[in-house]
């Protein structure tokens, strides 16, 4: 801890913790990223740095020609999403062929539109990451990028209808609202905003909002460009974005039929839509028979979970109704995008091995920032990400180190805390969310329900917070938006049916054809294959064209197919589930290596905005409990008493023949170039004398 304090005064942001990297947000934009840190930024011969990571693992990935992947983990705001950004500026730096197919601009292109996209404003983080993704780069033989692409999951769909006070929906609301040229502005119906939305969805207020909002659009609009994205497709996503916009502008009634609440805004959002206001108001709040649906593989999936345990949308009210139309279409435009960067990465040149890069939105707890809520159910999904990705940091630094040292000395290791990962969750900031979600959806028995109410348990304000009515207040709000959550996206089935109603090509069938905004938007998803589909809403960027890319998205997608009779129990929790297994299972068959980012302060990044406007010296001061606890949280401390102990810098034998035997070349030369070995340890022994 005085270490770290120290040398994060001095200007000192990553410090070594045995293999584990640890970044702590400068909370400024320090010069420290400059081309110069490329050079020899070898792990073993430069001080800490997020570079020598990547230079670490590329130099792994060419000796070893295993896939490798670096995986982010820390607090909500701590800079995860940042220090991604700069091991990708640095690997493609160093390992991009001439043709600089793979530039930096790119990449920083495919991060603008993924912010734009999938980021917001939530209480602890101005800009924070609503989805998980991994960014995959596929080396070839000379150890340069061949292929790339992006996979995402657990994006936060119900964010565009609702979420918590105070936080944003997604940026790219904003950013169309503010920057949208006259000529769009009109096309969009967008020259005046509604004063309601049922989905709280306002342009910025204030000017100097309004300005950056503007600026990042044309940001936005200049990095689709770059990505390949024509004019016609950019205006198609517009017009899917402003129609979820006047849908919240519609709203819905409260009570009696269910229809929209202001009929002129549904107008605007059909006409935007491509279909006339009945069909759309026919499409999200009537109840279709089974025997209506067209017949196609994902549409016989969605009818299957529809109907089994009768129709959901006769029980969900209007408002829901139009949320699950809202949120639908954000999340299949969100699949899209996804889809449209990957055909702008894609390459079909042969590729030998894979370096990852995953970064999941970070733990967030709302009471670190003193705010009373309890937290979402969101919340909970990403802190479960974080908590399965911490729990295989673990695995993979105590579990088969100390099995490691057992076999080598016969001694268990001392003086290292063996808890298990149990307690370990129960007792840290996690909270054992990894528990709670295995206890109550996994295990026979369990249920969502009583998922919910330990939520409470671990989220709900604690004791002496408050007392009272506010108290009990907030519970029950919470556990409401929690339960309103789960049933929605119970019913996303029904909701995914209705997209494919909206966005199909069998759309054709049902709407005019000759519409020219229906044109272009059934086109953009016409194109998406039926096993895309299948997934649709959970991982998107499935459709990868490298050999490597696809063998991921086979992994992918068996993790959902062989849990895909859960799934047919409509257990959201499941599909949760399901999506960081897939996460996990990409990232096992890699050799892992993590960083670890620490926030030295909570409210900071709220308080001052965006940290680069604010740089002041004065900053670089630390909360020593905060700080403590995130330590303590990834359990720190004992994986560097490991490190010293155990073994933690170790090659196989066959691995350590290959790259020393250059050494003895009289053993080359009597055995021949391709020598075949039987006894890797004899020859390895051999060559160590
Ligand atoms: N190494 C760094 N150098 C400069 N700025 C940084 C660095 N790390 C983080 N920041 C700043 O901190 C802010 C939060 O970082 P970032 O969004 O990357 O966090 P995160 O961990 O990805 O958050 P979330 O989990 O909420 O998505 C960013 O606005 C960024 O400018």
């Amino acid at each position: 801890l005085h270490s770290l304090r120290q040398r994060y005064g001095g200007n000192l942001i990553h410090t070594y913790a045995g293999p584990n990297l640890l970044v702590i947000n400068p909370l400024s934009t320090p010069a420290l990223y400059s081309e110069k840190m490329f050079k020899g930024c070898r792990r073993e011969e430069t001080a800490p740095h997020i570079f020598a990571v990547a230079q670490s693992a590329y130099h792994q990935l060419l000796t070893t020609r295993q896939d490798q992947t670096i995986v982010l983990l820390g607090k909500s705001g701590s800079g995860k999403t940042t220090n991604s950004q700069h091991l990708l500026q640095y690997l493609v730096t160093i390992a991009t062929g001439s043709g600089k197919v793979y530039s930096a601009e790119k990449w920083q292109a495919v991060y603008t539109v993924l912010e734009a996209f999938g980021n917001c404003s939530t209480t602890m983080n101005v800009n924070a990451s609503r989805f998980s993704h991994i960014i995959s780069l596929d080396f070839d033989q000379a150890g340069q990028v061949a292929s790339a692409s992006v996979q995402t999951m657990l994006l936060e769909k119900f964010r565009v209808t609702r979420r918590p006070e105070a936080e944003s929906s997604f940026n790219v609301f904003y950013y169309l609202m503010a920057g949208a040229d006259a000529a769009l502005k009109t096309e969009l119906h967008f020259n005046h905003f509604a004063g309601n939305s049922a989905f709280g969805l306002f342009p910025h207020s204030k000017s100097e909002d309004k300005q950056r909002a503007t600026q990042q659009f044309t940001k936005l609009q200049a990095a689709m460009k770059v990505l390949g994205i024509s004019a016609e497709e950019q205006k198609t996503v517009w017009l899917i974005l402003g129609a979820i916009y006047h849908l919240g502008a519609a709203g819905a009634t409260k009570a009696g039929r269910k229809q929209f609440a202001r009929h002129e805004w549904a107008q605007k959002a059909a006409y935007l839509l491509g279909c006339s206001l009945e069909e759309l108001s026919s499409g999200i709040f009537k109840t279709q028979g089974k025997g209506t649906l067209p017949r196609s593989s994902s549409v016989r999936q969605s009818t299957d979970d529809t109907d089994s345990s009768g129709n959901v949308l006769s029980k969900a009210t209007a408002a829901e109704c139009l949320e699950f139309m809202a949120s639908g279409l954000y999340s299949e435009l969100f699949t899209l995008i996804i889809s449209l960067i990957n055909r702008a990465l894609k390459s079909s040149q042969h590729s030998l091995c894979s370096l990852l890069i995953v970064d999941t939105p970070g733990f967030q707890n709302p009471r670190q920032v003193k705010n009373q809520r309890g937290a979402t159910f969101e919340e909970l999904c990403h802190n479960y990400a974080q908590e399965r990705l911490q729990t295989l940091f673990q695995e993979r630094t105590f579990v088969r180190e100390l099995e490691r040292y057992k076999e080598v000395h016969k001694t268990p290791i001392t003086n290292i805390q063996t808890s298990t990962v149990r307690t370990l969750s129960r007792t840290d900031e996690a909270r054992g969310l990894f528990w709670l979600m295995e206890e109550e959806v996994v295990q026979p028995g369990g249920s969502e329900e009583t998922l919910l109410q330990r939520l409470f348990s671990y989220y709900g304000p604690a004791e002496g917070e408050s007392t009272g009515h506010t108290h009990i207040h907030a519970q029950t709000h919470t556990l409401t938006f929690c339960h309103r959550q789960i049933y929605a996206l119970f019913s996303s089935c029904t909701c995914y049916y209705r997209r494919i109603y909206i966005a199909h090509p069998y759309i054709r069938l049902k709407f005019s054809l000759d519409d020219p905004n229906r044109k272009s938007i059934s086109g953009m998803f016409a194109g998406r294959s039926s096993s895309v589909a299948v997934l649709s809403g959970s991982i998107a960027g499935l459709e990868g064209v490298s050999q490597l890319a696809m063998r991921r998205a086979t992994g992918m997608r068996k993790t959902f197919t062989t849990g895909m009779a859960a799934v047919k129990k409509k257990s959201f929790c499941l599909q949760i589930k399901l999506q960081v297994d897939a996460l996990l299972d990409t990232v096992r068959r890699s050799r892992v290596h993590f960083v670890h980012c620490l926030l030295p302060r909570a409210e900071v990044l709220r308080a001052t905005g965006s940290p680069e406007e604010s740089y002041d010296p004065g900053l670089m001061q630390i909360d020593v409990a905060l700080l403590r606890a995130q330590i303590r949280g990834f359990k720190l401390l004992d994986s560097l008493r490991i490190y010293r102990q155990g073994y933690p810098d170790h090659m196989v034998f066959s691995e350590f023949r290959r790259r020393f035997d250059i050494l003895a070349p009289h053993l080359t030369k009597k055995l021949g170039r391709n020598y075949i070995v039987k006894d890797e340890k004899r020859v390895s022994n051999y060559l160590r004398e």
